[in-house]
């Protein structure tokens, strides 16, 4: 009889973040997860640090799960692939039994994935690493072969880690250029304010807690109220005062223009590692 278990190939940044949460959230308990990675520290790490079983063998985290995780880089899904040929992959009658494979590898079509895994349901996701702390947000596309049952175990499990928008598969790629590698853009943000503050004078760590809180608050504010940034921007702005003067500096550095520029060459990259 299969056990189900929640299996993981690839424990690295982005897998790990899914885990420990659905660990957390007690989506999974240890014992019904599973994790493949080929690093022997790193297998302890998780091991220690989740309580979950390790391998390093794909297809023995693959044989057991009734959702599988795909979460290697996309140069690597060959060599996964090879590893997974010919599985059976929860074969059953019973479609609630199959295999639900899950993949958040940035770019790889679920063309790709349908062929090599033999029409299997698969789901394809971008979530973002604000999941480790439930605050992400995922968007995912269905496979051919997706059922309610299949695609509800998925939103199950992004759902436990922040909020879940279903797209067309055709807008993944952009997906990925903005939430998925979103994060990085905001962090530096958070970093430069933090720099500014302590080239004004302040203390470093005065500096950093009032960059983190400032976009922390201006996203709560944004969300709360449903108020549009420019409109934000425009209360903020005092005639002749401060933040004007900011802005001006913003603009001159061309600073809207580096992040729309930033999300688009995101998104073409994407593109490029599905081809
Ligand atoms: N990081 C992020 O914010 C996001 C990442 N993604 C996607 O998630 C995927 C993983 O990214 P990320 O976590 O950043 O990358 P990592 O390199 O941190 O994780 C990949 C893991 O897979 C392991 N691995 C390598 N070869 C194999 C193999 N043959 N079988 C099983 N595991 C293997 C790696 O081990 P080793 O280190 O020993 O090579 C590593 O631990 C990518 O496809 C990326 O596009 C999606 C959304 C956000
Ligand atoms: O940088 C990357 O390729 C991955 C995909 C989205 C975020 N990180």
């Amino acid at each position: 009889m299969t056990e189900f278990k929640f299996g993981l190939i690839g424990g690295g940044v982005m897998g790990e973040a899914l885990l420990s949460r659905l660990i957390a959230q007690k989506i999974y308990s240890p014992q019904d997860a599973i994790v493949s990675e080929p690093q022997a520290q790193r297998r302890a790490v998780l091991q220690q640090q989740y309580g979950v079983e390790v391998t390093d063998d794909n297809r023995k985290a693959a044989e057991v799960s009734e959702v599988l995780l795909l979460a290697v880089k996309p140069q690597i899904l060959d060599a996964v692939i090879s590893d997974l040929a010919a599985l059976s992959l929860g074969d059953t009658p019973n479609p609630e039994s199959e295999t639900v494979i899950i993949s958040i590898l940035a770019g790889v079509p679920l063309s790709k994935l349908e062929s090599a895994f033999l029409h299997r349901p698969v789901v394809r996701v971008m979530p973002n690493t604000p999941a480790t702390v439930g605050a992400g947000i995922s968007a995912i596309a269905a496979g051919k072969a997706v059922k309610p049952d299949h695609l509800e175990r998925a939103q199950n499990i992004l759902g436990a880690v922040g909020e879940v928008v279903e797209v067309p598969e055709s807008l993944l790629d952009a997906v990925t250029g903005l939430s998925g590698s979103g994060p990085a853009y905001v962090a530096l943000m958070v970093e430069a304010l933090s720099d500014g503050g302590v080239a004004a004078g302040l203390p470093r760590a005065i500096a950093s807690k009032l960059a983190l809180q400032t976009v922390l608050g201006t996203a709560e504010l944004l969300q709360q109220t449903g108020m549009h940034p420019a409109e934000l921007k425009d209360r903020v702005t005092s005639p002749g005062g401060t933040t004007i003067a900011g802005v001006g500096k913003l603009e001159q550095a061309a600073f809207r223009s580096a992040l729309i520029e930033a999300v688009k060459a995101a998104c073409e990259r994407s593109k490029e590692l599905g081809r």
